[in-house]
Parts: C-alpha cells; structure tokens; sequence
C-alpha cells in the first residue's frame, strides 16, 4: 500500500551513496546500515525528511519517532509537518505511567514503551524509522498506537532490508520504505 509515487532515481541515488555498512557489528553476520553519513549531509537530510513527510498525507496529527535513530528522523518530520511529536523508548526511560511491547530483533531483544496519554483517539498518526529490518519494531509500535486508539495513517521508514522480510509483519498498515535492498 501507498500513497505517494515512486521515489526519484537521484534521490534514491543520494540516500543509498550516503549509507554505509559496517560487517558484523555489533555481531558476526550483520551488515550494519550507518546513516551518519545521510545525517551529516544537509541535501541528503532535507531530501529523507521531505520525502518521509509525505508518507501519511495531508492530515497527520502525531508524528511517532522509535529510540533512538528513529527520534532523529521524526522529529523533523513532525515539525515540517506542524504536527506533534511522541517518543516511544526503550523500557526504563519515560517518567511517567507507560504502555510496553516486547519483540525480537534481528541482534537481540526490546521493550519499548509509550506513556500513557500519548494519543487521543482517533488521532492520526505517522510513524517514522530508519531501517525496517525483521520488523518487530514497527509492528509493536503499531500495535501501542492502535491499543491507545488511535489510527495510524502511515509507516516511512528510510532503509528496508527485503532479505529479512519485515513487511510479512506489516500487512495491514500503509507502510512505504523509501530504500529497498
Ligand atoms: O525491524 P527490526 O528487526 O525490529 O529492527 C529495526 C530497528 O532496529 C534498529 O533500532 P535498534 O533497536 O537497534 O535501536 P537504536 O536506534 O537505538 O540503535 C532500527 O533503528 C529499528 O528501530
Ligand atoms: N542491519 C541493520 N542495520 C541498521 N539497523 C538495524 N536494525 C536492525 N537491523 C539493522
């Protein structure tokens, strides 16, 4: 599913030069996709965030970011979008009364959390990550949002690894990657 047309060669070009792997790190057998690169790159950086902003359509209220890269990726979005911005964290971080999900990663486990009076329901929300990768993280968060009864318009995530089939998680969502590989 998506809502927005395909992404430019240049961009795509400009995105994926400016992503590096690192081989087995943080574990033999995972190729790591760095974006400090794209992040220290204004063109490349305005380029992901304008095309991540038009993941959800017009009306976005909240703008999801998941800790930590995921944070330097929403918050932008939200502010280019004027809509609000919400961290969901590893457990142990939000001070106040939270909601959690556990999962699997492709390198270990998380809980992440959201506090409690996030959303509103029915509020739209867009939720925004770097890479989808066995898509764990996504689909918890899908699943707090939807749980705070609010509906979520959207997924624009950076970098898909298609080799770890994320997306077989996130079939009933409007998810949109703007790398592929
Ligand atoms: O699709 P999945 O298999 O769930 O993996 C994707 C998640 O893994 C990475 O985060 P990580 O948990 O490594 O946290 P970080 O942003 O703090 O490095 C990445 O930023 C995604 O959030
Ligand atoms: N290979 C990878 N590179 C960067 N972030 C990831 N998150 C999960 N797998 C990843």
């Amino acid at each position: 599913m998506t809502n927005m047309p395909a992404i430019a060669d240049s961009d795509r070009d400009l995105l994926l030069s400016r992503i590096r792997d690192v081989p087995d790190w943080p574990e033999p057998g995972v190729v790591f996709k760095d974006i400090t690169p794209l992040l220290r790159d204004p063109a490349a950086f305005d380029t992901m965030i304008e095309l991540l902003s038009g993941v959800g359509g017009q009306d976005v209220d909240v703008v999801v970011g998941i800790e930590a890269r995921g944070f330097i990726l929403g918050a932008p979005v939200a502010h280019r979008l004027g809509a609000g911005f919400v961290p969901i964290r590893k457990a142990g971080k939000l001070p106040w009364t939270t909601t959690a999900a556990s999962y699997a990663l492709e390198y270990g486990e998380a809980t992440i959390e959201v506090h409690t009076d996030a959303f509103r329901p029915g509020e739209r929300v867009l939720i925004v990550d770097d890479v989808l990768a066995t898509g764990g993280t996504v689909r918890a968060t899908v699943d707090l949002v939807r749980g705070a009864g609010a509906d979520v318009v959207g997924v624009g995530i950076l970098m898909e690894l298609g080799f770890l089939s994320g997306r077989a998680k996130l079939d009933d969502v409007n998810l949109r990657s703007l790398l592929v590989i």
